[in-house]
């Protein structure tokens, strides 16, 4: 049984692993007339129709996991041809940023076999889009829902202007339908692949550590750990966690680039990583 992760040794930096690359500081530009379209329109549509109502709804019909039998190694496969059109730096399959996220950990952190699995399935609850799911409801940044939005938000906020539980009072203020700290795992998120997968995982066989589940379940709520918002709806739980987040996020976001990995010679070994973590044919 694969045991708990070392104490966090950190900070490694991922532009060592980076061959050619833009510079830091332009990813993730989202200012309205830098950004494709395509990401503009995912926004709008995300920030005005996930509700409190929508999250709980979709969490419910999701949780049932009565939508495939596959592995791991097979979900990941889905995603050769899905592209993601939320991501203003990446334009290229989403299985490729998986290998490429994975491999710029193994890099950095050849020790962490767990680390390296969990980057590599990190996005894999975007199947849901090849299921029928609306883009705006399975990829882009997640904030929490019942509760005012952050000004960290992509596009400062300002495209929830329709979004109904914007004019409910018990839902528009700071701390709206939570309590002071009272931990992220209580805290319904807009839906999206983090929590899917956060959910499939749970609801079948795995051994990843604590640590790789909350990456999963929180690896795109980046007003909280880039923007350093919503501080009042965590606990201590959560900020020991937010580490292992920022910790993974620099490769999630820094390992992105036109560079395409050959991908053959690399699936025998997360292969194995796989058969060892998360054995077998799961529900989805
Ligand atoms: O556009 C990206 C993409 O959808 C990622 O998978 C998600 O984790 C990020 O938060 C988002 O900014
Ligand atoms: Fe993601
Ligand atoms: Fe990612």
């Amino acid at each position: 049984m694969p045991t708990t992760p070392e104490t966090v040794s950190i900070h490694a930096d991922p532009s060592e692993y980076r061959p050619e690359h833009k510079e830091k500081e332009n990813f993730r530009d989202f200012r309205i007339h830098n950004v494709p379209e395509r990401v503009v329109r995912t926004y709008q549509a995300m920030h005005t129709n996930q509700t409190l109502a929508y999250a709980k709804g979709k969490l419910e019909q999701w949780s049932k996991l009565d939508h495939a039998e596959m592995t791991i190694m097979e979900a990941l496969d889905k995603l050769n041809t899905f592209l993601d059109e939320s991501d203003p730096d990446v334009d290229i399959p989403n299985a490729v940023h998986a290998f490429q996220t994975a491999e710029g950990i193994r890099k950095m952190h050849p020790d962490k076999e767990w680390l390296q699995l969990t980057a590599l399935i990190h996005d894999i609850g975007k199947v849901m889009a090849i299921w029928g799911e609306p883009q705006w409801s399975v990829v882009g940044d997640t904030f929490p829902v019942g509760c005012a939005p952050s000004k960290k938000i992509v596009f400062d906020a300002e495209l929830f202007k329709d979004n109904p539980n914007m004019h409910d009072s018990k839902l528009n203020t700071r701390l709206g339908i939570y309590q002071e700290n009272c931990g992220l795992e209580n805290v319904i998120m807009s839906w999206g692949h983090d929590e899917y997968l956060y959910r499939v995982l749970k609801g079948n066989t795995c051994h990843l550590p604590e640590e790789a589940l909350y990456i999963i379940r929180f690896h795109s709520f980046y007003p909280w750990h880039t923007g350093g918002d919503y501080m009042y709806l965590c606990n201590k739980k959560d900020i020991e966690m937010m580490t292992w987040v920022r910790e993974f996020n620099q490769f999630d976001l820094y390992t992105k680039c036109p560079d395409i990995p050959d991908l053959d010679s690399l699936k025998p070994y997360y292969q194995t990583l796989a058969e060892k973590y998360i054995p077998g044919v799961l529900r989805w």
